[in-house]
C-alpha cells in the first residue's frame, strides 16, 4: 500500500488523483490532504478518505475546516502548516498539484524528509530547479513526473543509457490561438483563454497554454529533470494532444508515448511506477476515427513565450524564477482583466531583461529573485 499526500487536492490534478487512489484502494491510499481557500470541498475529501491529517494554507479557511471537523482531523494553517503536516505524516509520496512557486518550500521539505515525490507542480522546478534536484540527489529522492509530456518522455527513456538520447521532442497543442493572425493577439479575451482545445485544467495553466508560457516552463522542467541542455531540447506542435511526447536516440529512431488527452494516466503512472494498473473509463485511441496526427513547427513571432523561457533557461541562476514570478503575476493580472493578453508577453519580457542574474544556489536567492519580480511586475500595472 503506498501512503501518498497530495498538496493542491481541491484542483484539477489533486481531484483526479483522488479519482486515481478510489480506484486501486488496495494499492493506493492518501494519508494527508493540502488545499487553499476550498475548505468545503477539503471537508468532502476528509470525510471520504478518512484523512487525519491537513493544511488549508489560507488561516480562515484552515479554522473554518477545524471547526467543521472537530477531533477526527487535526488541520494545520498557513504556508508553515504544509510543513508541520509534514512533520505530523510520512507519506511514502507526496503529490506536488499545487499551483505556482508556492510549491518550493514544501517540495523541498518533503524531499529532506525522504518522501518521493510526484511532481505536477511544474513552476517549483522552473524556479528552483537546481537546488530541487541537488536536494532530491543528496536524499535519495525520487522525483517522477506527472506532467503529461514528461511522463512521456520518462516513459520513453525507461532502459535507456543517458548516451543513448540525442533530444528530446516536447509536444504542445498550440493553444486555443494558435491558427489566429498575430494581428488579433491584442483583443484576446480571459474568456477565449479559458477554453482549452484538447485539455480541462486550472486556469493559470491554461492561460499559460494559450501564451505558451506553459511549453517554456515545461522546456525548463525537462532540462532539470532529463539533465539535458537546452539546444537539444525542442517544441513540436501536435494539435491533437495524443503524441504526449517524444524521445530522438542517437541512432535517429524516435520513441513517443501516445494515448488520449486524460490526465488520470500520468498521474496514475507517477503513482504506480513500474508497474502499470488498467485506469477506469479510460478512452483508448480510436485509430480509425483519428485518422492522422498533425505537426507543425512553433512561431516564435507569435508566442515570444518560447524564446523567453529559452533564454532564461540557458542563462541560469534566478533568471528563470524571474520569469516564472513575473509570468505568475501577469496571468493573474490578465485573469482579473486588468492588461491585455500580450501584455504578459511584454510584462515577463521586461522584467527578464531588467534582472541582474544571481547563482540560484540557495532557496533565500530563489525567493528575493521571485520577490523582485512581483515587485517589478506590479509597478509596471
Ligand atoms: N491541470 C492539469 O491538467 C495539469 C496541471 N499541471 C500543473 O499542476 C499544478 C496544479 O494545476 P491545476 O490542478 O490545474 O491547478 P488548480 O488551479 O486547479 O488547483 C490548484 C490547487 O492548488 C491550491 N493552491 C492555490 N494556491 C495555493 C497556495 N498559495 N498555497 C497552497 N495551495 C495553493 C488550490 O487550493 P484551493 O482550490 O483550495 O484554493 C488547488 O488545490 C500546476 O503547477 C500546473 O502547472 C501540470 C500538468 C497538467
Ligand atoms: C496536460 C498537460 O500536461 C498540460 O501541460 C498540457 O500540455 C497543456 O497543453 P499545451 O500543450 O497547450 O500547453
Ligand atoms: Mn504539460
Amino acid at each position: 500500500m503506498k501512503r501518498i499526500m497530495i498538496l493542491g487536492s481541491t484542483g484539477s490534478i489533486g481531484r483526479q488523483a483522488l479519482s486515481v487512489i478510489a480506484a486501486h484502494e488496495q494499492q493506493f491510499s492518501v494519508c494527508a490532504v493540502a488545499a487553499h481557500t476550498h475548505w468545503q470541498e477539503a471537508a468532502m475529501q476528509i470525510r471520504q478518505y478518512h484523512i487525519r491529517f491537513a493544511c488549508m494554507t489560507n488561516a480562515a479557511a484552515a479554522a473554518a475546516l477545524q471547526q467543521e471537523m472537530g477531533r477526527q482531523c487535526t488541520v494545520f494553517s498557513g504556508t508553515a502548516g504544509m510543513l508541520q503536516l509534514m512533520d505530523a505524516v510520512q507519506a511514502d509520496m507526496v503529490l506536488t498539484s499545487l499551483v505556482g512557486a508556492a510549491g518550493i518550500e514544501p517540495t523541498l521539505y518533503a524531499i529532506q524528509k525522504g518522501m518521493d515525490i510526484a511532481l505536477a507542480n511544474k513552476e517549483t522546478l522552473v524556479a528552483a530547479g537546481e537546488l530541487v534536484m541537488q536536494a532530491a540527489k543528496d536524499k535519495g529522492v525520487h522525483i517522477v513526473p506527472v506532467d503529461s509530456e514528461h511522463g512521456a518522455i520518462f516513459q520513453c527513456l525507461q532502459g535507456r543509457r543517458a548516451e543513448e538520447v540525442d533530444s528530446l521532442l516536447i509536444t504542445a497543442s498550440g493553444g486555443p490561438h494558435f491558427h489566429r493572425p498575430a494581428s488579433e493577439f491584442s483583443k484576446i479575451t480571459v474568456e477565449e483563454c479559458l477554453t482549452h482545445p484538447t485539455w480541462h485544467m486550472g486556469k493559470k495553466i491554461t492561460v499559460d497554454s494559450a501564451t505558451m508560457f506553459n511549453k517554456g516552463l515545461e522546456v525548463i522542467e525537462a532540462h532539470w529533470l532529463f539533465h539535458l541542455p537546452f539546444d537539444r531540447i525542442e517544441v513540436v506542435i501536435q494539435p491533437q494532444s495524443i503524441i504526449h511526447s517524444m524521445v530522438q536516440f542517437v541512432d535517429s529512431s524516435v520513441l513517443a508515448q501516445l494515448g488520449m488527452p486524460d490526465m488520470r494516466l500520468p498521474i496514475q503512472y507517477a503513482f504506480s511506477y513500474p508497474a502499470r494498473f488498467p485506469v477506469s473509463g479510460a478512452k483508448k485511441i480510436s485509430w480509425k476515427e483519428l485518422r492522422h496526427l498533425d505537426f507543425f513547427a512553433p512561431c516564435p513571432e507569435k508566442f515570444p513565450s518560447l524564446p523567453l523561457a529559452y533564454e532564461a533557461g540557458k542563462a541560469g541562476g534566478t533568471l528563470p524564477a524571474v520569469l516564472n514570478a513575473a509570468n505568475e503575476e501577469a496571468v493573474y493580472a490578465f485573469l482579473r482583466k486588468e492588461i491585455s493578453f500580450t501584455r504578459i508577453f511584454s510584462l515577463v519580457a521586461a522584467a527578464v531583461d531588467a534582472h541582474h542574474v544571481q547563482p540560484a544556489t540557495s532557496l533565500a536567492a530563489v525567493r528575493e529573485a521571485d520577490r523582485w519580480a512581483r515587485a517589478y511586475v506590479h509597478d509596471k500595472l
